[in-house]
């Protein structure tokens, strides 16, 4: 079982939305690395007597404690620049006091990586962190003179070297993965937002009239016959009025949720505007959409909605799609037949040849 403490850490604190997760376990995972590094050379350099190198572990660890409880704080630019900081600081003292040969200096490779992981920090400033680490790097190269006769590591210089790379590639890996899963999770919500309504999770317009483009394709290539089916909500302007714009909302959302649950899998519903849907039924004839929105229009009729058990009523404009029809061609058949179904008195479906 995971200790309380370590419980409370991995919880990701109030207010961090579910898309800035990899961005705070990313920066968490990089700091209590960091801490955990410093504790295992604090016990190294204990071992050897190195009081110097002991303390400057004792300030690093607490530099990466200041980065976890910035990051617990919600303050994820404070938290990578105390890291970026303290990777900068240790490394230039490390390095001054043993030189090169021992590596130590590649830590600030990942110290580069992790100068850009906060999407809130600004590009200037990341480039600059960036570019000091560089510099750094080229500096100590340039001015520390070469050593391997550090005492009592004049024997393990290769070894150690091995063991900074490693060192040093571990952390570049972590950070360059969680900057990976950011990217990926933000492509996936952007993707989603340009295909989904925000509020009901059905198809927008635009990804509707692509698959209708599709469907139309299919259509004049020999494909089956589909139909299309407008409905608009009778009298939402007044349950928004009555009853507030929440519990149009909610209306809406549960709307959309019969229409999905009750059409083929094989079949597309949209939300075409404000309180319109627009649905696809596919492989069949309007002889067999028909029964089907006539089943969904009694299936809500008879539903009551959202806390204020509301009953809605929806009108319908049914059409068949004809051949080397465009897209808006289709759309404007259908919306006649919901004008039609309005003015008819509402809660009916329409087709083309009802007089
Ligand atoms: N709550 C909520 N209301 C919306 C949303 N989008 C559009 N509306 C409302 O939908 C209402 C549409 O009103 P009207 O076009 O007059 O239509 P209606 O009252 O349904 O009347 P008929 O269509 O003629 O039966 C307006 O009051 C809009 O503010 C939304 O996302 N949420």
């Amino acid at each position: 079982m995971m200790p309380s403490a370590a419980k409370r850490l991995f919880t990701v604190p109030e207010g961090v939305d579910a898309q800035d997760y990899p961005e705070y376990f990313g920066i968490l995972v990089a700091a209590l690395s960091g801490l955990v590094v410093n504790f295992i050379l604090f016990v190294a350099f204990a071992y050897i007597n190195m009081f110097f190198l002991m303390s400057l572990s004792v300030s690093g660890a607490l530099f990466w404690s200041m980065a976890i409880y910035f990051v617990r704080k919600k303050r994820f630019v404070a938290a990578v620049n105390i890291g970026v900081f303290e990777m900068m600081f240790h490394v230039g003292i490390m390095v001054w006091i043993v030189g090169t040969v021992y590596g130590a200096q590649l830590i600030l490779w990942p110290a580069v990586v992790y100068a850009a992981f906060s999407i809130n920090k600004n590009k200037l400033q990341t480039k600059l962190m960036g570019y000091l680490c560089l510099i750094e790097l080229a500096a100590l190269y340039a001015l520390v003179p070469e050593q391997t006769n550090v005492r009592p590591f004049e024997n393990y210089a290769s070894l150690i070297f091995l063991i900074s790379t490693v060192c040093s590639a571990i952390p570049l890996m972590i950070v360059l993965l969680s900057i990976k899963s950011v990217q990926i999770r933000q492509r996936k919500q952007l993707q989603y937002r340009a295909n989904y309504d925000n509020l009901t999770k059905l198809f927008n317009r635009g990804f509707f009239d692509t698959l209708l483009e599709y469907d139309n394709k299919t259509l004049a290539d020999g494909g089956g016959p589909f139909c299309v089916c407008l409905a608009d909500i009778d009298h939402f302007k007044s349950i928004n009025d009555e009853h507030g714009h929440k519990i149009g909302d909610q209306v809406l959302v549960e709307i959309a949720t019969i229409l999905n649950r009750n059409l083929r899998k094989s079949d597309a519903v949209c939300r075409w505007g404000g309180e319109e849907f627009a649905i696809i039924l596919r492989r069949c004839e309007l002889s067999s959409a028909l029964p089907v929105i006539e089943k969904l229009k009694n299936l809500i009729a008879s539903t009551t909605f959202s806390s204020e058990r509301l009953t809605v009523t929806l009108s319908y404009g049914l059409i068949q799609a004809n051949e080397a029809e465009t897209s808006d061609g289709l759309i404007k058949r259908a919306d006649v037949l919901l004008y039609k179904a309005k003015r008819r008195g509402r809660d009916c479906i329409v087709l083309e040849d009802d007089s």
